[in-house]
């Protein structure tokens, strides 16, 4: 069984070989590189931010700032911490701009030949000592290091969403990461005021085995005729005190990487019980992505959101 390290002290020697993460780079500013960047910077650590495209490192900033002055009004920080905390990020679509980096997160798009283009894209900009991780939901973290010149400083530091709300990080040793990257990394996610778990390198690790299969049954459960959106989400909420319906927490992560999640978890396991559902291909071969793009099982033009089946 995984004891949490966190309350487990490492041996003297191993903390004193431990690097110390004293600044940070995030690849992907999407809905979770950006919840990276914004704890990571709220901690104090200067963030380097890129993303393939311009603009969405303009929107991964605006939302960062919406998201601190959620904070602010909740005194949890104050103006001046928000002021502290955006100076801290640079955003930049130059790998160059990670030459310093102690650590690098990836959290582009869940498709493993795309993180495997952005870390072969990285590592020559990386500095001898620099550790990468990734925020992948369910690849292979053994694969994804194999790629790179740093096994023995590859991790998966897998991040909730929302990120800034979120207490858990699921941390994930390939075959090859070594004890002071391991050491660094829980170091790093308590000093986020992240409680950690950590999980074996197996499809989906801990929390998606579990979560994507129940909100892929969800989807079943509408394509069979079960349920409408309504009552499936009325059901596990009021039914089970969840904070939101399956079908409306897949919106929320994006239809597009619940579905990989299926397929990493179909792919690695080899069992139909994960064979993802037919309703749930349909929605993303229609770019009905949930919340992201407007539309999923809920239509989010409409206040408050109207199911769409
Ligand atoms: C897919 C993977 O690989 C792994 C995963 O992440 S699986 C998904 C894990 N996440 C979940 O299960 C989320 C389940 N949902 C929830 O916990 C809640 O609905 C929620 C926290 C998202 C929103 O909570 P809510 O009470 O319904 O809404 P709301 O009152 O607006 O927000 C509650 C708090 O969260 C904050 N919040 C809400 N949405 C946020 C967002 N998108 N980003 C940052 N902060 C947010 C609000 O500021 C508020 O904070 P305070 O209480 O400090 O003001
Ligand atoms: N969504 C969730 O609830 C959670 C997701 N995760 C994981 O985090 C990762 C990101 O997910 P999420 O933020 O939801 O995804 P999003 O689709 O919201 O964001 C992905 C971002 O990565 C960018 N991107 C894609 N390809 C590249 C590239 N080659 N170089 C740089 N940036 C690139 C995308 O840009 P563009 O839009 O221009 O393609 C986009 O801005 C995935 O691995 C996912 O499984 C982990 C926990 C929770």
């Amino acid at each position: 069984m995984n004891v949490d390290v966190k309350t487990a002290p490492a041996p003297a020697d191993v903390l004193l070989d431990s690097p110390v993460i004293a600044s940070v780079g995030v690849i992907g500013a999407g809905q979770m590189g950006n919840g990276i960047a914004h704890v990571c910077a709220v901690a104090g650590l200067p963030v380097v931010m890129l993303d393939a495209k311009p603009e969405a490192l303009d929107k991964a900033i605006a939302t960062i700032s919406r998201n601190l002055d959620r904070q602010v009004h909740k005194n949890l920080i104050s103006a001046e911490d928000k002021a502290a905390a955006l100076a801290r990020i640079t955003a930049s679509g130059d790998y160059a701009a990670f030459d310093d980096c102690d650590i690098v997160i990836e959290a582009a798009t869940e498709r493993e030949e795309v993180k495997k283009a952005i870390f072969l894209q990285l590592v020559p900009h990386l500095k001898p000592s620099a550790m990468v991780a990734s925020n992948t939901s369910s690849i292979s973290i053994t694969r994804l290091a194999a790629v790179t010149d740093r096994p023995e400083k590859f991790i998966g530091m897998h991040f909730m969403n929302p990120v800034p709300v979120m207490k858990l990080v699921e941390i994930i040793r390939g075959i090859a990461t070594d004890e002071p990257t391991f050491q660094a990394v829980m170091a790093l996610a308590h000093r986020l005021g992240k409680t950690t778990a950590v999980a074996e390198d197996f499809p989906a690790f801990i929390v998606n085995r579990i979560l994507v299969p129940m909100i892929n049954e969800a989807v079943y459960a509408l394509y069979e005729g079960v349920g409408h959106v309504n009552s499936i989400d009325s059901g596990m909420k009021l039914g089970t005190n969840h904070p939101m319906g399956p079908l409306e927490l897949a919106d929320f992560i994006g239809l597009d990487t619940c579905l990989s999640i299926m397929q990493v978890l179909y792919d690695g396991l080899s069992d139909s019980k994960y064979r993802p559902c037919p309703l749930l291909v349909k929605y993303v071969e229609a770019g009905w992505l949930g919340r992201k793009t407007g539309r999923g099982f809920y239509d989010y033009s409409q206040h408050p959101p109207r199911p769409t089946r």
